[in-house]
């Protein structure tokens, strides 16, 4: 069984059609990079893998179910512009993850439960090289530790999914260079299967077992909305070749 089965998937906001008839399925463990045109849906796509949005129509399965109509920890998300508590430290940060994952309705936890967790942030703060800095708040964090702080985040609560909507397109090239190398070390320690928009094609290729391409591929200049993007290119890739040429 697939993790990931979309058949005849339509996504429209009104008369305005995002995504057309998609088809694909995305086994455990894959790193798919998604690279397209502005508009044409990426975030879209991304987002209905979190739960945040539903299919207009069409099959929609994860692990072999109807896809959760709300976001749940078995899905992570990084976005672009970091999503941190700035009056948090970077320990609270991680360890508020843990809490709204495991006690929904209280959003505490207490005793036993926040040794662990401490405990838990921790080694996942340790794992993207934040260990020297747990007490420090965001703010006194460079963009690319901050990142860094954004993925522990997402990880800790241990999802099967990982979702990263263009989380490097703000970082310096060197940074990025590094966000790749732990990206792909965590992507392999943790048994991830990752789903990643990128603008840049050449990461996409260098990070990605597979290049999904989404383009439109009708247009009606009368009717700019009325046709949505399709996937054009479903690449395979060869991580061990790629990682050569780098
Ligand atoms: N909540 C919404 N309500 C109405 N229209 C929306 C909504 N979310 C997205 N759209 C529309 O869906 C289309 C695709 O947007 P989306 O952000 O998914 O594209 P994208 O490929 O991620 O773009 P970019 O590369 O610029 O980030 C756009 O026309 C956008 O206006």
């Amino acid at each position: 069984m697939s993790l990931i089965e979309i058949k005849h998937l339509w996504k429209t906001y009104g008369a305005n059609v995002v995504l057309e008839n998609l088809t694909l399925s995305i086994e455990a463990g894959e790193f798919c990079t998604l690279v397209g045109p502005s508009g044409c849906g990426k975030s879209t796509f991304l987002r209905m893998l979190l739960g945040e949005e539903s299919p207009s129509k069409g099959v929609f399965l994860f692990e072999g179910k109807p896809f959760p109509k709300e976001p749940s920890v078995e899905r992570g998300i990084v976005f672009q512009r970091y999503s941190l508590f700035s009056h948090l430290t970077v320990l609270e940060n991680v360890m508020l993850g843990i809490e709204l994952g495991e006690s929904r309705f209280l959003g505490k936890l207490f005793g036993a439960a926040i040794k662990r967790a401490k405990e838990e942030a921790v080694t996942m703060l340790e794992a993207v090289g934040l260990g020297d800095v747990l007490h420090h708040y965001p703010s006194e964090l460079s963009g690319g530790m901050q990142q860094r702080l954004s993925i522990a985040q997402s990880l800790v609560k241990k999802p099967k999914l990982l979702l990263l909507d263009e989380p490097f397109g703000a970082l310096d090239p060197g940074i990025r260079a590094d966000m790749h190398a732990l990206i792909l070390d965590l992507w392999k320690k943790n048994n991830l299967t990752v789903v990643m928009v990128t603008h840049d094609l050449h990461e996409g290729f260098y990070l990605g077992t597979r290049l999904l391409v989404f383009d439109k591929v009708r247009n009606d200049p009368q009717a700019p909305n009325a046709f949505g993007a399709k996937i054009t290119y479903d690449i395979p890739l060869s991580r061990e070749k790629v990682k050569d040429e780098e």
